[in-house]
């Protein structure tokens, strides 16, 4: 069994969607960045990299390369899942906490984990998340920008035997 942990922060700004877990969340301001600026997604995606060793986003999305300008980062998970898959890794569970003063975000979670677990092509039981205020505590509590942590847990897949051919 391997562990892996990401975290992630994107600021605030105005005229910009707020996505989360590839969920389009009404509000008057939404996240910065190269990409669609996922907070969520891309705290999910370092855990998994993590538990792979593989690095981390920015070493396989580099935020200098148009390809990933305004890029859903359903599509970077997807390329992640692929990348695990490479290696043999199968995905056990995974964790996550998305740190935001506002807007209330529970209501749209249930979407959140389909859309990961649907990406990831695992049962929606095997992904929580979860959200939490910071009581207006420090960057987060006074609006300036929301935070995402996850944790994950993969296995490699059990290796078929290799049938021996005899001619
Ligand atoms: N942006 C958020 C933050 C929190 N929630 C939900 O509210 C509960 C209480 O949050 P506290 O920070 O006061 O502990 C939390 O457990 C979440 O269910 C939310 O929906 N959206
Ligand atoms: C997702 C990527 C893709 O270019 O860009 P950003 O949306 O800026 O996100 P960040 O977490 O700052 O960096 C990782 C990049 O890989």
């Amino acid at each position: 069994m391997r562990v892996g942990i990401g975290y992630d922060v994107h600021k605030l700004a105005p005229e910009r969607q707020l996505i989360l877990g590839g969920v389009t969340i009404p509000y008057e301001r939404g996240l910065l960045g190269h990409s669609d600026a996922d907070v969520l997604i891309h705290a999910v995606m370092d855990a998994l990299l993590g538990a792979a060793a593989l690095g981390d986003i920015g070493r396989h999305f580099p935020d200098s390369d148009p390809r990933y300008k305004g890029i859903s980062s359903l599509k970077l998970l997807a390329a992640v899942k692929d990348k695990l898959a490479a290696e043999n890794y199968v995905i056990n569970n995974l964790d996550a906490v998305v740190v935001a003063q506002a807007p209330k975000l529970a209501p749209h979670i249930p979407a959140m984990r389909e859309n990961i677990a649907r990406v990831l092509g695992v049962d929606p039981g095997a992904v929580n998340v979860k959200a939490t205020t910071t009581e207006h505590l420090g960057f987060a509590g006074r609006g300036e920008g929301i935070g995402a942590y996850a944790v994950c847990t993969l296995q490699r897949a059990e290796q078929q035997p290799r049938k021996t051919v005899h001619f």
